[in-house]
């Protein structure tokens, strides 16, 4: 399963966004809250199901009136503080957790009311833009930290023949989920000596951002938008990287009010209704609430986790069937899975993600939608519903 990090200093709201995140939705039913432990848990991305296409809704339990969400892993990262490379504020444990997610998003209050450490203070006298290239730096800091301490044995095997400087390095960045492909496409952008005792640190440094820009993608969160200065909010859009405003407090309201049965709400929605009885003071909080999201289109929780995985990582939805023309599996379940897989993949990859053992056993796919054989070779578009007929049982 992909999984996506919630990074930020103390207070800036990752908890709430986790929480709101990973809390099921009423109408999805029998579907259990699950966490895996404390801090991680699944969350969904939303996209248009397949059954939009046809007349009627598919019933599938993560589908709702063709709003389809297909499970994703979350992280809470606890609060990272400037230093945390150096274990300032615990900041070891947490960059290591990092290390386990697909892409990150950082999440920064855009109140400017918590300072660096992530403190209160009054609001707007913290710059949040400070906020966000501190993660970034934390993470490059910390990974070159790793490769300076163990330099000295890429400089051992550099002294046997046929040492080979991708793989040496493969070797050590691995664990920080980093390709041979990866670490090649780094080398070629990098100048640097042919041999590792040339290397200086600056070099090592080099790689390190290197390897963790393109193995760690980042989009901004920035939250607490029902309570920031619009100029901050401005500010941090007007940067030239992606930035989603939101609130991840109007997201739990909206989630929690929905369990409830008192407001028709579905993840992702620009707008809510209230649909039961409430007290005064909670509808006038959520009276706010439906100004911010006119504003912004939305409480931005959702739509930040859809764009890391869309956008950002660059999947597409793909939903494998048995049944070409009812898109049934074995039992008569309609559309019953959702792949993601990167852009690119083709039916073949589809068959390795649902059948782990397939071997040489694929024969060919049926794209379900113009009951078409498609080559081994097509590339797989958001939403194809495919089946694969292959010789396994
Ligand atoms: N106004 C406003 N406050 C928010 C929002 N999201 C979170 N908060 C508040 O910000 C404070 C910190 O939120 P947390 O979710 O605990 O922050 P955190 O980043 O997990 O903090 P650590 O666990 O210390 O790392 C709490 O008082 C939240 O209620 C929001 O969207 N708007």
């Amino acid at each position: 399963m992909l999984s996506l990090a919630l990074a930020g200093k103390p207070n800036a709201g990752k908890s709430t966004f986790y929480t709101a995140a990973t809390m099921a939705d009423v109408d999805v039913a029998n579907y259990p809250f699950t966490t895996i432990d404390a801090n991680r848990g699944v969350t969904h991305v939303r996209t248009d199901c397949p059954c939009l296409e046809r007349d009627e809704r598919c019933g599938h339990e993560h589908c709702h009136d063709g709003k389809r969400y297909v499970p994703v892993e979350l992280l809470d990262v606890a609060g990272l503080v400037p230093g945390a490379h150096e274990g300032k504020g615990l900041g070891n444990q947490f960059l290591d957790e990092l290390t386990n997610a697909d892409a990150i998003l950082n999440v920064v209050d855009a109140t400017g009311g918590t300072n660096a450490e992530g403190e209160p203070v009054e609001i707007g006298s913290h710059d949040p833009l400070e906020d966000i290239d501190f993660i970034e730096r934390e993470m490059d800091l910390w990974l070159a930290g790793i490769i300076d301490r163990n330099w000295e044995t890429v400089e051992r095997q550099s002294r046997s023949p046929g040492f080979d400087m991708d793989d040496a390095l493969t070797d050590l960045l691995t664990g920080f989920g980093a390709t041979e492909h990866d670490v090649a496409a780094c080398l070629r952008e990098l100048d640097y000596p042919e041999s590792p005792m040339a290397w200086e640190d600056d070099h090592r440094e080099a790689l390190a951002t290197r390897v963790r820009e393109r193995t760690k993608p980042i989009v901004v969160v920035a939250n607490k938008i029902d309570a920031a200065p619009a100029e901050n909010v401005e500010a941090l859009r007007a940067l030239d990287k992606p930035v989603i405003p939101a609130t991840a407090q109007g997201e739990l309201a909206l989630r929690r009010g929905a369990d409830a049965g008192a407001i028709d709400y579905d993840p992702g929605d620009s707008t809510f209704e209230v649909v039961g009885e409430l007290p005064d003071d909670q509808r006038a909080l959520l009276d706010a609430l439906s100004d911010t999201m006119d504003e912004y289109g939305g409480t931005g929780v959702q739509r930040a986790l859809d764009y890391a995985v869309y956008d950002l990582l660059d999947h597409i939805t793909a939903y494998p069937v048995q049944d070409a023309s009812k898109w049934t599996d074995g039992q008569g379940n309609v559309l019953p899975d959702a792949h993601l897989l990167p852009r690119g993949s083709t039916p073949v990859d589809l068959a390795y993600a649902v059948h782990s053992d397939i071997g040489d056993g694929y024969l060919h796919a049926v794209d379900a939608k113009t009951s078409m054989e498609v080559s081994d070779a097509y590339e797989l578009e958001e939403g194809d519903v495919v089946k694969i007929v292959s010789t396994a049982k």
